[in-house]
C-alpha cells in the first residue's frame, strides 16, 4: 500500500474550509471510496502526490493535458505573455489569433466567442439558440453532462450522476420543465420528442461522443440523424465538443463523423490548461450575439492574454502535428486491446468502448450505448478496482461516470504498467 498520510492529513484541514474538501465534486473520491489524493507537482505522463508518490495520469486535468503536463512550448508561451501583464479587459491581438485559428480547424465555425469555461460556453450558446429561434425549449440527452448551467442539471452525467444528484436541488421548475430528455442512441425517440414539441425546441444540445456516462460512443448514423431532425424541425444543433473538441480530431468529433452542427462549444484543451471556454458556429447565429447582436453575453476576463496564450501555442501544434492523433490514437487501441486480453483470460468480456485518447472500462459484459447501459455496471467493483489501480501508480478517474484520457507522453512502457496493473488488479478481485 502507497502511504498517502499527507493527503488524508490535508483533505481533513480541506473539509473545513472547502465544501466537502473539493473545488469540484468529482475529485472527492465518494464513489471509489477513500480520501482523494493531493497533488503536488505533475509532469510529462506523470503526477506527484503530497506523500510523493507518482502516477501515471489518466485524466490529464480531465481532458486539457493532451500533450502531457510542463509542455515546454506552452510554458513559454505563458511564461512569455506574463511579461506584457495579466489582464487588460481590452481587446488584444491574440484573441483574433485564435479565433482564427479555432474556424481553420474546425470549419463549421464561422465566428468564435471566447469565455471562460466549458460551462459559460455551453450556457452562452443556449441563451444564444433560444434568442435566434425565438423558442424557449431545449433538447439533452440522459447521462450527457454540459457542466453545471441549471438547464443542464437535469438527467445530468459526470459528477452529477456520481452524487446521485443528476436533477439537482436548487435548479426551479420553470427551468426544469424547459429542458426536455432523450435517452442518448435513440433517434425515434428524439424525433418523437421533435414531434410532440413542434415548434417550441430552441436546440438539440449533444456530446458527439459522450465522455460524461464514461466514454459511450455514437451508433452509425445517429449524429446524421439529429442533423436532419434539427433541419426538419429548425432546431440550433449544438455539438458540446468542450471534451471531445481537438482531442478525437483537429477538428473534433464532428471532423470524424463528418456532420457539421450549427454551433459548437469548445473548452479544456483550448486553454492548453487554463481556464477557458469558447462557444462558435454560423455566422449568421454568431452575429446575434451582443454588440452585433441582441443576446447579451459578456466576461471581465474572457478573451484572457495569459490564457489565450496557452491555448494559442496548443491549437498550433496540434494544427501542425497530425501525430498527435495517431500517437494517441494508436496508444488507445493498444490498451483496449490488451485489456480486453487480460479480461478474457480471466473469463470475462467486459466492455471497453474506445475511440482515439478516450476510453472506459466498465464491470458489465453488455454493450454499453446510453445512460441505462452505464448505470446497469458494477460501480462498486469499480470502486475497488480504482483503488487497485491506484496503488499501482496509476491515476484513474474516479469515477464509471467519467472517460479515460491519454496524452502524447505516456510510453510503452506506461502503456504496459497499465496493462501489468489492470491484470493483477482484475485477478485480485475474481479471486
Ligand atoms: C462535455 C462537457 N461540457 C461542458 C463541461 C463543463 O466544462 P467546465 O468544467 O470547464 O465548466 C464539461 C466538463 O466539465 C464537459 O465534459
Ligand atoms: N466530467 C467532468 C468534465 O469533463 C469532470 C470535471 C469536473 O467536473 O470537475
Amino acid at each position: 500500500m502507497l502511504d498517502k498520510s499527507r493527503s488524508k492529513e490535508l483533505f481533513k484541514k480541506a473539509q473545513n474550509f472547502i465544501p466537502g474538501g473539493v473545488n469540484s465534486p468529482v475529485r472527492a473520491f465518494k464513489a471509489v471510496g477513500g480520501d482523494p489524493i493531493f497533488i503536488k507537482s505533475a509532469k510529462g505522463a506523470y503526477m506527484y502526490d503530497e506523500d510523493d508518490n507518482r502516477y501515471i495520469d489518466l485524466i490529464n486535468s480531465w481532458g486539457p493535458m493532451i500533450l502531457g503536463h510542463g509542455n515546454g512550448a506552452i510554458e513559454a508561451a505563458v511564461a512569455d505573455a506574463l511579461k506584457s501583464s495579466l489582464s487588460f479587459g481590452a481587446p488584444t491581438s491574440k484573441e483574433i489569433e485564435i479565433a482564427e485559428l479555432i474556424t481553420h480547424m474546425v470549419p463549421s465555425i464561422e465566428k468564435v466567442r471566447m469565455v471562460n469555461s466549458g460551462t459559460e460556453a455551453t450556457m452562452s450558446a443556449i441563451r444564444l439558440a433560444r434568442g435566434f429561434t425565438g423558442r424557449d425549449k431545449i433538447l439533452k440527452f440522459e447521462g450527457c453532462y454540459h457542466g453545471h448551467g441549471d438547464s443542464f442539471l437535469i438527467a445530468a452525467g459526470s459528477g452529477a450522476a456520481t452524487m446521485g444528484t443528476p436533477n439537482s436541488p436548487g435548479v426551479t421548475k420553470g427551468t426544469a420543465k424547459d429542458t426536455l430528455t432523450a435517452p442518448f442512441n435513440d433517434l425515434d425517440a428524439v424525433k418523437k420528442i421533435a414531434e410532440q414539441n413542434k415548434g417550441q425546441i430552441a436546440a438539440l444540445i449533444v456530446e458527439p461522443v459522450a465522455g460524461n456516462m464514461g466514454c459511450v460512443i455514437p451508433k452509425e448514423g445517429y449524429l446524421q440523424g439529429l442533423r436532419e431532425v434539427c433541419d426538419k424541425e429548425g432546431i440550433v444543433l449544438i455539438f458540446d465538443e468542450v471534451m471531445t473538441g481537438f482531442r478525437l480530431s483537429k477538428a473534433g468529433a464532428q471532423g470524424i463523423f463528418g456532420v457539421k452542427p450549427d454551433i459548437t462549444t469548445l473548452g479544456k484543451i483550448i486553454g492548453g490548461g487554463m481556464p477557458v471556454g469558447a462557444y462558435g458556429g454560423k455566422k449568421e447565429i454568431m452575429d446575434f450575439v451582443s454588440p452585433q447582436g441582441p443576446v447579451y453575453q459578456a466576461g471581465t476576463l474572457s478573451g484572457n492574454p495569459i490564457a489565450m496564450s496557452a491555448g494559442l501555442m496548443m491549437l498550433h501544434y496540434l494544427n501542425d502535428h497530425d501525430e498527435v492523433y495517431e500517437q494517441i490514437g494508436a496508444s488507445g487501441q493498444y490498451l483496449a486491446k490488451e485489456i480486453a486480453k487480460v479480461n478474457t483470460a480471466l473469463g470475462k468480456n467486459y466492455t471497453i468502448n474506445q475511440l482515439g485518447s478516450m476510453i472506459s472500462l466498465f464491470f458489465n459484459e453488455e454493450a454499453v450505448e446510453n445512460f441505462d447501459g452505464t448505470k446497469a455496471c458494477d460501480t462498486e467493483m469499480f470502486g475497488k478496482y480504482f483503488q487497485g489501480m491506484l496503488n499501482e501508480g496509476v491515476y484513474l478517474p474516479p469515477a464509471q461516470y467519467e472517460s479515460w484520457f491519454l496524452s502524447t507522453s505516456l510510453s510503452a512502457e506506461d502503456l504496459d504498467h497499465i496493462v501489468k496493473s489492470h491484470e493483477k488488479v482484475l485477478k485480485n478481485l475474481l479471486a
